[in-house]
């Protein structure tokens, strides 16, 4: 059994922040976990990627070719394509190794998750070679403190769980940004109650809430009743808000329950170890 993340969320939400941090924190507690870039366009992430999409195709292949004079979005799906014609490279790259852990950094395309199948034949992939996945919807916490906003990340992570249809854990990122007021407002929508949300988008008299009230009611009790949005906030900041995270996800996809658990050797390092680099 392999075990994986696959990180996912809208542009800019903290996913590339997420892998490093993760990644050094493992290190800290003497595991390892590698990351994959899955983003054809990445330009920055503070980690070692075990493999890169952009040795395969990066994005600029696909928008600069003359007969395929791709934008931004559709060349980012061709990559994603490109990658899964690809697939024996992709293996290749992956090794065979039991037992290990992967995070992988996907691209800010939110429609990729939500509605596209390409994310899905990835996930097929991914299984058919033992990984055993967990998503991890990551939304920025700055975009969550009122009822509307929260309803409408909400409906993001569901289209999400039901494209992907697997085990799933939504992150709330950069809380360490947030201010004392906002983050108690925050509290209310953690596990969320509807109600809560409810009445606050009552009283923001939004135009929206006037004409659907309905809609949002039963939406919320959608929400209330089948327990299906949870979200865990993460501070970077916070060694054991990290430590939480994982665990909740170690949890989810079994990891370390059957397996002979890696632990990287620091004391004596084997100069034979191919993976030591
Ligand atoms: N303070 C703070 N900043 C964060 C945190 N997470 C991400 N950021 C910042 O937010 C910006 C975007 O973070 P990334 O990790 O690149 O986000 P991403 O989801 O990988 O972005 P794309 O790959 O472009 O979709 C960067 O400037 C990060 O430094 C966090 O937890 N706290
Ligand atoms: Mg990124």
């Amino acid at each position: 059994m392999r075990y994986a993340q696959l990180v996912v969320g809208p542009a800019g939400s903290g996913k590339s922040t997420y892998c490093s941090t993760m990644v050094k924190h493992a290190t800290d507690t003497k595991r390892i976990i590698e990351v994959v870039n899955f983003d054809p366009a990445a330009e920055h992430f503070d980690y070692e990627p075990l493999v890169d999409i952009r040795e395969l195709i990066h994005l600029d292949d696909a928008m600069e070719d003359e007969e395929l004079k791709f934008g931004p979005n559709g060349g980012l799906v061709f990559c994603i394509e490109t990658l899964l014609e690809n697939c024996d490279w992709l293996e290749e790259q992956l090794g065979d190794v039991d037992d290990d852990y992967i995070l992988f950094d996907c691209p800010g395309q939110i429609e990729l998750y939500t509605h596209l199948p390409v994310m899905r034949r990835l996930v097929e992939l991914l299984e058919r070679w033992n990984f055993r996945i967990c998503v991890v919807f990551m939304v920025d916490s700055q975009f969550m403190v009122d009822g509307a906003k929260f309803l409408s990340g909400t409906m993001a992570a569901l289209s999400v769980m039901v494209n992907l249809e697997l085990p799933h854990v939504n992150i709330l990122t950069k809380m360490d940004l947030l201010s004392k007021s906002a983050r108690s407002q925050l509290d209310n929508y953690l596990d969320p109650d509807p109600h809560i949300l409810l009445a606050d988008m009552r009283n923001a008299k939004s135009r929206w809430h006037e004409k659907y009230a309905k809609l949002t009611e039963a939406i919320g009790e959608v929400i209330e009743n089948f327990s299906l949005v949870r979200f865990y906030p993460l501070n970077i900041k916070d060694e054991e808000s990290i430590d939480n995270i994982l665990l909740t996800i170690d949890n989810i996809i079994q990891y370390g329950e059957d397996a002979d658990v890696k632990i990287r050797d620091f004391e004596e390092p084997d100069p034979d170890d191919e993976n030591g680099d």
